[in-house]
Formats: C-alpha cells, structure tokens, sequence
C-alpha cells in the first residue's frame, strides 16, 4: 500500500523543512488543501502524518485507540526533566495506573464538592479586576493558578506571593518549546544528546540545563508542602488527601510506585491546569474587546438571569444559554493546543487506502478542525449563535469540545474542571464589567491584532483591554463577596 502524499523530501533531512516555526494549523491546512486529507512527512526519518479532518481523527484516534494512543518517545522529555509527565508517558501499564489516579478526582460527580471553590475563585477574580485592571493578565493567571492549587494541593497561595504562579510558569514555558514537532533535530537524531553543550548548534542542551530543575521543582516542591500539611494536621481536602488516603490500599513496592504515581498526577493536574484554561479566558478578553455586541447580549440575559444582587454561580449555568455559547466560542475562536498532542500508531494500519507504518506520530490538526469553514462559518468571527437556535443551545450545533480536547484514550482528562472554570469566569467577568479595546489617537478604539504565540499550548500576544465595573451595584457585590471569604 502505498504512504499518504505529502511534500517531497529532501535527502537526509527529509521533511525536516517543511516543519513550520510558527502558524502551524494554518501551514498544515494548507498542505491538506493541497494533498488530501492524510499528509505524510518524514522528518529526518521519524514518519508524521498529518490528520486533515476531524472525521480521520475520530475514525484513527478515537475508534482504533488500541493502536493510535501512544507517544513519541522523546529525548527531549528526559533532556527537560518532564519524564513524569502523564501527557509524555509512552502507552503501557505506567501510563494506565497514572491516568486511573488522575480521572478519578476528575470526574463531573468527583468534581461537584469543588463547584464552590471555583465560583469563588471566579468571582475573585473579577474583585481584582476591578482593583487593578492594568494587570489583568496576571490577575487571570493567578486566578487558575489558585483555583487548581487549590483543588490538587490544599493550598491557598497568598494575594503577594508568586511562588507558585512563578514555578508553573517557569516549568511551562519549558514544555512549550521543547514539545513542538519536529522543532529539535535531537528527537529525530538521539545521538545528538551526547553533544557538550558548548557545541555549535547545542542550543537544546544549554535550554535543558536551564529548565530541568525548574521542571523538577513544579514536581515535588508543592507535593513536599502538601504533605507536609498533612501530617501536621492543617490540610484542608484535596486531591492529594485523597491520593494518600487511596495508597492505604497498596502495599510493599506497589505502594512505593503508586505514591510516585501520586506525586506525578498532583503535579500533572497542576502544570497542565494552570495554564491551558488561562489560554481560553485570555482569547474571551480579546474576543469581548472585539466583539461589543456580544457583550451586550449576555448581559441582557445575565440581567434577566441573576439581576444586581448576586453573582452568577454554576447552578445558573442551564438558564444562560447565550453565556455557554459564548464559553464554547472561547475554546474555539483562539486554540489553545493547535496540533493537540500527537500521538503514535504502535501497529502498521491502512486507512482509506494508505498505508500508516507503526510508530508514525499522527497530529490532529485541531486548530483547522475549529477553522473549518464548512463546520464554522466565517470562521474568525467570534459568534455565539453558531451553537443557539430560537434562544436555546442547539443540539445540532458542533461542539467545540469536542475537538478541542483532544481524542480517544489520551483526551483530555481536565475537560470538566476546565468547562467550570471557563464558564464561571466568562460569567462572573460580563456580569460585573465591561471590557473594550484602548482607545488610539484618533480616538477611536484601537483593532487588536489577536495573534497568537507559537507552541504547543498556544496564548493570545500580550494585548491591553479597558476593564471597568459596570455600576456601583457590581463594584459592591464583588467588594461584599471579597470580604466574606478573607
Ligand atoms: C481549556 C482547557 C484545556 C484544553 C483546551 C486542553 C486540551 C488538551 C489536549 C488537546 C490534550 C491532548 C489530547 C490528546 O492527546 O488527544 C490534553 C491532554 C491532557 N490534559 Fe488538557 N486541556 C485543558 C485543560 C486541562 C486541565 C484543567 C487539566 C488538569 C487539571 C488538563 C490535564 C490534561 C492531561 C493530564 C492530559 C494528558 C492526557 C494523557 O496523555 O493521557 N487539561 N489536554
């Protein structure tokens, strides 16, 4: 059977060109327009194929996942020190056990104790807002810092320390770079990890000096402080109360393992918390400063909703209808993981007639599944209404999160904490203030560019927004709410 089209390679390096730096939904996009919905590279002998429809990623990912769920094994995971990472593991039993400890804290029941942890956080959030609103993306950062520091470890992470915001984004930043298909030739070419890193050309290894111990830090400083707490007696209810509580049933070298397993999923849950719903609630200021007709129709529907004297709270969620598309949209309009992860095939496999080799690593093109415009119409348009008929969701409408999260056995297992927090958020936010692009020399409010970083969880630019409470009313209910839970 013959391979998938694709670019012709280069001898020796292959493909290893045709890899983009940056924009890399739209450049795969565009070889999918080009060679059809499987696009196949080699990259200096490591095989890719690139998925150029979310039917193949389903039919590939979701519906063979006992031969498309693992991952590349990578030099730069041990080089960067992120070797504990569930979302690196490669597909086996070590793997299994780490997702079994997490999804059990993540599911919607296991989650609903910690509903109004997450109101609150949100409605911190936009306390601070108020306060300051020149640093809103730090105050966004330090709110789903909170809220999954919070929930993993018991802790509460004071107003004027940033130890914690620091250290997650100080290891992530790491993760960024260093995941980026086909970025470093040393994943292709293992060898080159004997390189020194005074070597021409050994950019990665001075990186993975620098990011190692903050990536080992991210991992076992807050563990160390949770137990802590615990055996003091101070520790509030967790996930790692839970994760301890759960070790009481191992013994012997399986406790020893399942406590490292612990130690890994508390620290996944965190580094992967921290950030990738920060992505989503930094692109919803960017689209409201965008798009101010949107605002105003969820505040008509919030005012009817939850009126002046109160704050929206997850129990309201089924009442907002035009908010909840709104939270859709945000997944959608900016992608937060562009190519999700790739996976890798473990078998040789035929899809419509082309031949995918054992150990491809397939990528989902989730930026252009969420770009399509035959799924979404005009597709750089922030509307709600693609999910809405006569006022309500409609249930024929694409869901966003569906792509968004990724596929089959490797999808995202944060989907629900991230859904609550996204929308609590995005409710809190329009009910209490109004967000609108500075206004320029003419004027006139400026047109926010709205690019987005390159990465594999990918952020709107640094941009700003003028943030104001929308009345007294919500200044006071925010100050009110503030002070009952300091
Ligand atoms: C808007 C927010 C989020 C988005 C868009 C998102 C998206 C993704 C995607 C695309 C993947 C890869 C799926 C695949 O391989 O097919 C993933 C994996 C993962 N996510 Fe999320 N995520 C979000 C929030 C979270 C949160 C809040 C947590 C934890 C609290 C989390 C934990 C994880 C973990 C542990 C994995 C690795 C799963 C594995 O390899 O088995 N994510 N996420």
């Amino acid at each position: 059977r013959p391979l998938p089209p694709g670019p012709k390679p280069l001898p020796l390096i292959g493909n290893a060109l045709d890899v983009p730096v940056k924009d890399m939904g739209q450049v795969f996009r565009d070889m999918t327009l080009k060679y059809g919905e499987l696009v196949y590279l080699n990259v200096v002998g490591q095989r890719m194929v690139i998925l150029g429809t979310h039917e193949a990623a389903v039919e590939l990912l979701e519906k063979r996942s006992s031969i498309y769920s693992d991952r590349n094994e990578s030099t730069m995971v041990s080089l960067t020190g992120w070797e504990w990472l569930m979302t690196t593991l490669t597909y086996g039993s070590w793997w299994r056990r780490h997702r079994r400890a997490f999804h059990q804290f993540f599911t919607p029941t296991a989650l609903d104790p910690y509903g109004p942890m997450q109101e609150l956080e949100a409605h911190r959030l936009a306390h601070r807002l108020v306060k300051d609103p020149e640093h809103f993306l730090t105050h966004i950062r330090r709110m789903f810092a909170s809220s999954i520091a919070r929930f993993t470890y018991g802790v509460e992470i004071p107003e004027d320390d940033d130890e914690y915001l620091t250290m997650a984004e100080e290891a992530l930043e790491s993760f960024n770079q260093a995941f980026i298909p086909g970025k470093y030739l040393v994943e292709t070419l293992p060898v080159l990890r004997y390189l020194p890193s005074w070597f021409p050309g050994a950019t990665f290894q001075r990186e993975a000096k620098v990011w190692k111990p903050r990536v080992h830090k991210l991992r076992d400083v807050p563990w160390e402080q949770a137990l802590k707490a615990i055996r003091e007696g101070s520790a509030p209810p967790s996930m790692v109360t839970g994760l301890i509580q759960r070790l009481s049933r191992f013994s012997g070298e399986e406790h020893a393992e399942e406590e490292i397993v612990a130690r890994n999923v508390a620290a996944v849950a965190y580094a992967a918390g921290a950030d990738t719903t920060l992505s989503a609630i930094q692109s919803f200021f960017l689209g409201m400063a965008s798009f101010p007709e949107v605002q105003r129709k969820a505040r008509e529907e919030l005012d009817a909703v939850v009126g002046p004297h109160r704050l929206p709270v997850l129990a309201d969620r089924a009442s907002l209808p035009y908010v909840e598309a709104v939270t859709k949209e945000c997944l959608r309009w900016k992608t937060v993981a562009p190519l999700g992860v790739p996976h890798r095939s473990t078998q040789d496999d035929v899809y419509r007639g082309y031949c995918i080799p054992k150990g491809t690593l397939v990528v989902a093109n989730i930026w252009w599944y969420l770009h399509d415009p035959e799924r979404f119409p005009e597709p750089d348009v922030f509307r709600p209404e693609r999910y809405l008929k006569n006022g309500k969701l409609d249930p024929d409408s694409f869901d966003p999160a569906d792509i968004a999260f990724g596929y089959g056995r490797r999808a995202c297992p944060g989907r629900h904490f991230a859904d609550a927090s996204l929308f609590l958020s995005v409710a809190t936010v329009l009910h209490t203030l109004s967000i609108t692009a500075p206004l320029g020399v003419d004027g006139q409010p400026v047109k926010l560019e709205g690019r987005m970083t390159t990465g594999v969880i990918s952020y709107p630019e640094p941009f700003a927004v003028d943030i104001k409470p929308r009345g007294p009313w919500a200044e006071s209910l925010l100050e009110e709410s503030w002070k009952a839970t300091r």
